[in-house]
């Protein structure tokens, strides 16, 4: 099967990054469904990309190979049980809902049938630019065609990622799914710390965010790591040095770590919640 027929239930902000990207990268339009419980962004996506859209998630799967599940998930339960009894056994499920288990999904999606193949994705938020990264986990029931359909759809929007245990999206969760919020509240401190230094806040929202842009690059594109790119910057009892004695002081990587901890905690704390 080259040309796998995609339905997306839940047309919500990740979805539209995905069909985007599956559009700039030559898939058809009528390979491409959506369904969502209300019609505002089903006609957003209609119009802009031409696919089929409903309102009832059933009708959006019916022959589909690859059903994403893009709904948030405390509604996934829901939706699962609603779709169960109309998902073939041979149907590729993607889910890219936070904290939602392979063996939730199993259960949610008919414990009476074989087991699904079941692919679990953490995407992030810049896969609206197709700037984003994926972690991917596959469990046992997903086949070589099947690995390779999901990764060409989240590599639609960024970098996929597999990994070998599911448990590692919490981890994924914690540095790249939550990470987007990490800069921008790096990129507000400096913007107010700017304008308390005596900055107009434009011009100190402006150059924090082109220094953020040009950091990420030289970090992406060299074959330095971000460290010796940190020393490179770092004159001997210099500026940055000031500030990086003053970061250090306070504790900043220990804080990174136990921030990156707590979202990694919260993320296992979810799956067992929704798990019920
Ligand atoms: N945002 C992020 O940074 C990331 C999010 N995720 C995950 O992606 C998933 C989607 O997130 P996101 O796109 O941001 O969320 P959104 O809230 O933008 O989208 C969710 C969509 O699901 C729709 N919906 C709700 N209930 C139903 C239902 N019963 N049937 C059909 N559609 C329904 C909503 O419709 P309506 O508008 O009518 O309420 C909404 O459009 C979540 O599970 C989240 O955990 C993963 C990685 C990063
Ligand atoms: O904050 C959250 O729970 C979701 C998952 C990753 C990004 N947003």
């Amino acid at each position: 099967m080259s040309n796998p027929r995609i339905a997306f239930v839940g047309a919500g902000n990740m979805t539209a990054s995905l069909i985007g990207g599956l559009r700039a990268q030559g898939v058809a339009a009528d390979a491409i469904r959506a369904s969502n419980r209300s019609t505002e962004k089903l006609e957003r996506l209609a119009s802009e990309h031409g696919i089929a859209t409903f309102t009832d998630n059933a009708e959006a799967v019916a022959g589909a190979d690859i059903v994403v599940l893009a709904v948030k998930p405390q509604v996934m339960q829901a939706v699962c049980r609603e779709l169960a009894a109309q998902l073939p056994d041979q149907t590729l499920i993607v889910s890219i809902a936070a904290g939602i288990t392979c063996a939730s999904l199993q259960r949610w999606l008919g414990a009476g049938t074989a087991a699904r193949a079941i692919v679990r994705c953490m995407p992030n938020t810049p896969s609206l630019l197709r700037q984003g990264v994926s972690g991917l986990y596959a469990n046992a029931q997903v086949n070589a065609e099947q690995r390779r359909q999901a990764e060409q759809l989240l590599s639609a929007v960024g970098l996929a990622l597999w990994l070998d245990a599911e448990q590692q999206l919490d981890a994924v969760t914690a540095v790249s799914g939550s990470g987007p919020a990490y800069f921008f509240l790096l990129l507000e401190a400096m913007t107010a710390a700017g304008e308390r230094l005596g900055l107009p806040r434009e011009t100190a929202a402006l150059l924090a965010r082109q220094t953020a842009l040009g950091a990420a690059r030289m970090a992406c594109e060299s074959a330095l790591e971000a460290s010796e790119l940190r020393r490179r910057v770092t004159s001997p009892n210099g500026t940055t040095e000031a500030a990086i004695k003053t970061f250090q002081a306070g504790g900043f990587e220990p804080l990174v770590q136990q921030a990156l901890s707590a979202a990694a905690a919260r993320s296992a704390e979810l799956a067992e919640q929704l798990s019920k």
